[in-house]
């Protein structure tokens, strides 16, 4: 088992490397967009399933709340947290439009949907990025994979940050070490004094 240890974290380091490697220009891209969706009066609306639903709501704490430095709380919403708008729609019309029928409610043109699933594949990530495309927002994708990267996401984001590997844990890792480092760029950027 201390072998799984060690090769389980060299695994995971490695995912994250290669993203980094690839991904760079794209993740202060994005750093961009947010301190321009926050300065102008937007708002973030983010979402997923499973473990990147968590992360979802990690990531709008961070915002709303602070993560390194004491400012002024930030709009970032999950969609991912109200068990009666979540359990009605998939009851009355189906799971795929749990995350759609929010982005209808909530989501303006100044907005950014930011999207998060390993595979890039999950419908009802995808159904509420051509919505929020429709609506005029600016989309982004967090996703993983080698062989078809970003999945069916890739045809409906303005932006797929994607990991490349194929396994969901250290994909999942990735996207928390990305969330994590989009919130220090983008509190440095708008709040720092250094
Ligand atoms: O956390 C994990 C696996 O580590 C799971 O809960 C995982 O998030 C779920 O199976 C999701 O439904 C996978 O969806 P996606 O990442 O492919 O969009
Ligand atoms: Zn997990």
């Amino acid at each position: 088992m201390k072998t799984l240890l060690s090769t389980n974290l060299i695994y995971s380091i490695m995912a994250k490397e290669a993203f980094v490697k690839e991904a760079a220009d794209d993740i202060l891209r994005l750093t961009e967009w947010i301190r321009e969706v926050f300065e102008d009066g937007g708002k973030l609306l983010i979402f997923g399933n499973g473990g990147s639903a968590a992360d979802a709501q990690h990531l709008a704490a961070e915002f709303v709340n602070r993560f390194l430095i004491n400012r002024r709380p930030l709009p970032a919403l999950a969609l991912t947290t109200d068990t009666s708008i979540l359990t009605s729609i998939a009851n009355d019309f189906s799971y795929d439009l749990v995350f759609v029928k929010q982005i209808q409610a909530l989501g303006k043109p100044e907005d950014l949907a930011l999207g998060i699933s390993t595979s890039g594949n999950s419908v009802n990530v995808v159904k509420a990025m051509e919505t929020a495309r429709a609506i005029g927002m600016k989309t982004v994708a967090f996703t993983g994979g080698t062989t078809r990267p970003g999945g069916d996401l890739a045809a409906v984001c303005d932006l797929v940050l994607n990991v490349p590997s194929d396994s969901t844990p250290h994909i999942q890792e990735t996207h928390l070490w990305l969330e994590h480092v989009i919130c220090e760029i983008v509190e440095k950027q708008m709040f720092g004094t250094t």
